[in-house]
Formats: structure tokens, C-alpha cells, sequence
């Protein structure tokens, strides 16, 4: 039996590990996804990788045709000596491939250099185009093995310590995220999520993504930190951190209030001198877990910041301190991976914030649109990762009176690349979580979090789900784009499933 890459040792391949992942994974899997999914679906995560945009470390691969035990390679250098030698398989060999070249990446570019000085072939690792900036020279794939035998003895051989080194490498990331511990279990094949994957512990703002003015920025006044006596937030009646929070209805007992909240839902006044309802229960049992009024009207949650006088004791603090509970990403039967929490979570209990990079409306379309293959209709992959901040948009995506927001003005959430282990949450029509606002500037209307709680008691270890068409006239989902072709079976195994996760 041979080692699986026949030119490599696995330990030299260690900067490159998602090379190596993408490699033993294209030959080998049968992705359970895809086989229950339209052919023309993009790429999926695990089964199907896609190249990062700037890979741990360069790569440059050397072939010397005379024989296999001549051939070598390297992770390191950017640039080596070009091989000598002609194909030994020549014409009979599937394109795309090389042969006789050095591989090396440069800028973000892999560069195929072959013999003749004057061919060179590009292929750009963001999208995989290959482009040949010299007529008549073979396209280059740098996932190709460079001879057919070396392909057949790649597919046959043991990939074992691969697999090990890929999974411990996404071990050894998991242990850098902060809070409990986050694990990986996989009792179903030897796969590990994508390489091409980073935790984040906050959300990237990208180009063209402003936070409001932090002018805007305003902490409660009137509230204390000994929270005694009626002056803690969940009093509520002073806290200005809930001026915009659901009006509390069965405290409007005088006629003025009735009145005034009249006016209110009539969009004459504000809501200010209006009771308020506190999101978290602020004792007992359920002590910071969502109130069940939030759990259901999903009213955005506005929660208490810096510049607050309530100090950090405060009841009103429960996302922002971050994810409390141990979190498991596990391998399921049929629909990639999972996440489940490994000790019981109560109804209303926080789990984690949907993390990722934070895009412009335009920028996502731009993604979605690059992620399309040739022909496909459907870009509902890459729109599984997207979630729009359109909390505050008007009706339909138009202009919404308060905010002046539409939907074209509104970010999105893309955690494909970048996010946290909610990232790994599949879909269920009949879910046990679900995602809500929080904002801590309430007059950002753009930029808040997606933050994921417990919709009901949850034991230990069952999957966490949540339903990705869970967004009721002006709620946040799972970014749709109009003409997409959205009907994806649904394999969530509910007894009440709709069939299809979108559509
Ligand atoms: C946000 S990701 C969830 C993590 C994903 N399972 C993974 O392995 O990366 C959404 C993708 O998971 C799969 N998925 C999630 N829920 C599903 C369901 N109920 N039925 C079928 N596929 C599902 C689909 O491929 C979907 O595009």
C-alpha cells in the first residue's frame, strides 16, 4: 500500500492541510447531501470544498517525469526550479491537468510554470478560473495529481493519517474559541468540516459596513449597579436602554396610558412614558433565560452596554456576556454536520450568537451570483449561510417609515467562511431554538446580533435546530433572492416537515 499523496509525507503537507482535505475528500466521498440534492446545487461545505481565498501557505509542487520514485515536492517556497521532462501520459490524461510544471502561489494566485519559459498559466484560487496568459498551453488545476499513476495510486491508498492530522488541526481550533469547551464527534465516516472554515468570536465588518456613529450611543442613566430597591433595569420604568423595548400592556392601567399607547400604535408618539416589558427573567429558575412574551412576538431585545450606569451585574446583560454552555458539532446521517449542546438548556435559554462576516446587500448578491454555477437557478448553498439584518426594514423591503431603511440599505450575515459553531445549526420545521435581535445601540438600526435560545426545555445532546423560514413579515431569516430556484428536500424528519427547507 502506498501513502496517500506518494510524493509527500503528510507531515510536510501540514501547512496545507485543506489542500489535503479537498483532495481525499473529491475521490472518495459520495457526499449524502448532494445525493439528495438537485445536481445543480452549488458546492457543499464538507463533501465538496471550495478553495479558501488565501491559503495558510504557499505550495509548489515539482514533477520529474523519469519515474515516480523521482518525484517531489514541497509545501514551503514560493517559487522553485521548473522540472524537466516531457508527460509520460500525455494526450491520455483528462484535462484539467499539468504536467512538468511548478506550481507555486503568489499573491493569491497558484502559478503553473511550465518548461517553455514563455507559457504561463494562472488560476486564480478565489474562483477557480484558470486563465492561460499564453495560447496553446494546458489548463492547470492544482487539485490534479500530475500522472495518471500517481492519481491511481492515490485513490487506493490509505488516507488515515491524513484524516487524523485534518481533524486535529480543527480540534486545535475549536479549543481556541473562548467559553466552554466546543467539541467534535463524528461516528458516522472519517470527514472533518472544511479547513477553509474560521471561528470568529465577533463578527467582521467588511468594506462598506458602518456601525452608527458611536455619538449614537447612549447608556441608562438613572439605573444603579446595587440593583436594590427598584432601581435596577428590570424595573424598567427608568432604564432608557428600553425605550424601544414591547410595550408592557397590562401595566397601562390609567386612562392616560391607554390613551397614549393608543397613540403609539397609531404612530403619533413614541413609546418612552410608555411600561416597558424586561426581555430576561430576572430570578427563580429561569433566572436570565427569555421571557416567554419575547420568545414569542420576537420584539428586538435591547440590552444594556458601556456607557451604561448599571454597571455589569446588570440583569439586562445576557448576550453580551457571551456563550454560557458547551457546544458539540456532530456528524449526522444525512445532512452534513450538527450542533447539539452537551448539558440540558432551558426554554429561553441563550446559546450562542450567529457570527460571520458582515456584507453589503450589493457584495452579497455579488457572492451569491459568484457561487452560481454555469446554469445553475438555484443559489440557495451559499444563501444558507446568509442571514439579511432586516429587522428594521420597511414592509415588502420598502422604505420603513421609522428607519427609512429598505432592503437594498440593509447588511447581511455571511458565515460560510467565517462564524461560530451556530454556523453548523440545521434546519427543522419543527424546531427546538430559534434566532432573535439584540441590539446594544438602539439607534443602530443596521448592525445587531442574531443571537440563537432555546425555544423549549432542550435535554443534553439532542441536535440543535431552528426552522431557516422562520421570519414573520419583518423578521430576520435566511437571506432568499428573488428568481432563485428555492425548493430544497427537507430531511429534518419531523413529523409536521413542509418537505422542503425553502420553497
Ligand atoms: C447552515 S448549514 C448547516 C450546517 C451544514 N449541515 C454543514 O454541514 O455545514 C445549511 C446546510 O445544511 C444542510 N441542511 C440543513 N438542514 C437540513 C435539512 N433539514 N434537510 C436537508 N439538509 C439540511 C443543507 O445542505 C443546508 O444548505
Amino acid at each position: 500500500m502506498y501513502p496517500p499523496f506518494s510524493w509527500h509525507s503528510v507531515n510536510e503537507l501540514r501547512d496545507c492541510l485543506y489542500y489535503v482535505q479537498k483532495y481525499i475528500l473529491k475521490p472518495r466521498c459520495a457526499s449524502p447531501i448532494a445525493s439528495n440534492e438537485p445536481s445543480r446545487k452549488r458546492k457543499q461545505r464538507e463533501d465538496d470544498l471550495s478553495k479558501p481565498s488565501s491559503p495558510a501557505a504557499p505550495i509548489s509542487l515539482h514533477y520529474n517525469s523519469r519515474s515516480s520514485s523521482e518525484l517531489s515536492a514541497t509545501s514551503t517556497g514560493s517559487s522553485s526550479t521548473p522540472a524537466t521532462g516531457t508527460s509520460r501520459l500525455g494526450k491520455e490524461s483528462r484535462e484539467p491537468s499539468v504536467y512538468n510544471v511548478v506550481l507555486s502561489k503568489r499573491e493569491g494566485y497558484i502559478t503553473a510554470k511550465p518548461v517553455r519559459r514563455s507559457n504561463y498559466l494562472v488560476t486564480n484560487c478565489a474562483d477557480n478560473v484558470v486563465q492561460s496568459v499564453d495560447a496553446g498551453v494546458v489548463r492547470a488545476d492544482v487539485f490534479s495529481l500530475p500522472t495518471q499513476d500517481m492519481k491511481d495510486r492515490a485513490t487506493t491508498s490509505c488516507t488515515t493519517q491524513a484524516e487524523k492530522q485534518i481533524q486535529a488541526e480543527f480540534l486545535a481550533r475549536l479549543r481556541k474559541l473562548s467559553g466552554p469547551k466546543t467539541t467534535l464527534v463524528n461516528t458516522i465516516d472519517n470527514t472533518t468540516p472544511a479547513l477553509d472554515f474560521t471561528f470568529i468570536e465577533n463578527s467582521v465588518h467588511t468594506e462598506g459596513v458602518k456601525a452608527a456613529d458611536p455619538g449614537t450611543l447612549i447608556g441608562c442613566q438613572q439605573c444603579r449597579a446595587d440593583m436594590g430597591q427598584n432601581i435596577g433595569c428590570e424595573y424598567t420604568r427608568k432604564c432608557e436602554c428600553l425605550e424601544f423595548a414591547a410595550v408592557d400592556t397590562a401595566r397601562l392601567n390609567t386612562q392616560e396610558l391607554v390613551t397614549r399607547y393608543k397613540r403609539f400604535l397609531a404612530k403619533k408618539c413614541g413609546s418612552e412614558d410608555l411600561p416597558k416589558r424586561f426581555p430576561y427573567h430576572s430570578s427563580g429558575h429561569r433566572a436570565h433565560c427569555l421571557v416567554s412574551f419575547y420568545l414569542e412576538a420576537r420584539h428586538p431585545i435591547y440590552e444594556c452596554n458601556d456607557l451604561c450606569r448599571c454597571g455589569p451585574r446588570c440583569k439586562n446583560r445576557v448576550v453580551q456576556k457571551g456563550r454560557r454552555v458547551g457546544l458539540e458539532i456532530f456528524k449526522t446521517k444525512n445532512r452534513g454536520w450538527g450542533l447539539r449542546c452537551v448539558e440540558p438548556l432551558k426554554e429561553g435559554q441563550f446559546i450562542d450568537t450567529y457570527r460571520g462576516e458582515i456584507i453589503t446587500c450589493a457584495e452579497a448578491d455579488r457572492r451569491e451570483e459568484a457561487n452560481r454555477p454555469e446554469e445553475a437557478i438555484s443559489n440557495i448553498s451559499k444563501a444558507s449561510y446568509m442571514f439579511a439584518l432586516d429587522k428594521h426594514v420597511g414592509v415588502d423591503g420598502q422604505p420603513d417609515p421609522d428607519t427609512g431603511l429598505s432592503i437594498s440599505d440593509c447588511y447581511v450575515v455571511d458565515g460560510e467562511k467565517m462564524s461560530g459553531p451556530t454556523r453548523f445549526i440545521n434546519h427543522s420545521c419543527e424546531p427546538n431554538c430559534r434566532q432573535y435581535t439584540v441590539s446594544y445601540n438602539k439607534y443602530d438600526f443596521r448592525i445587531y446580533e442574531l443571537a440563537f435560545f432555546a425555544y423549549r426545555d432542550i435535554p443534553a445532546f439532542e441536535e440543535l435546530t431552528f426552522d431557516y423560514q422562520d421570519h414573520d413579515g419583518d423578521d430576520a431569516g435566511m437571506r432568499q433572492k428573488e428568481g432563485a430556484s428555492t425548493k430544497v428536500e427537507c430531511l429534518c424528519g419531523a413529523s409536521k416537515c413542509r418537505g422542503t427547507m425553502w420553497g
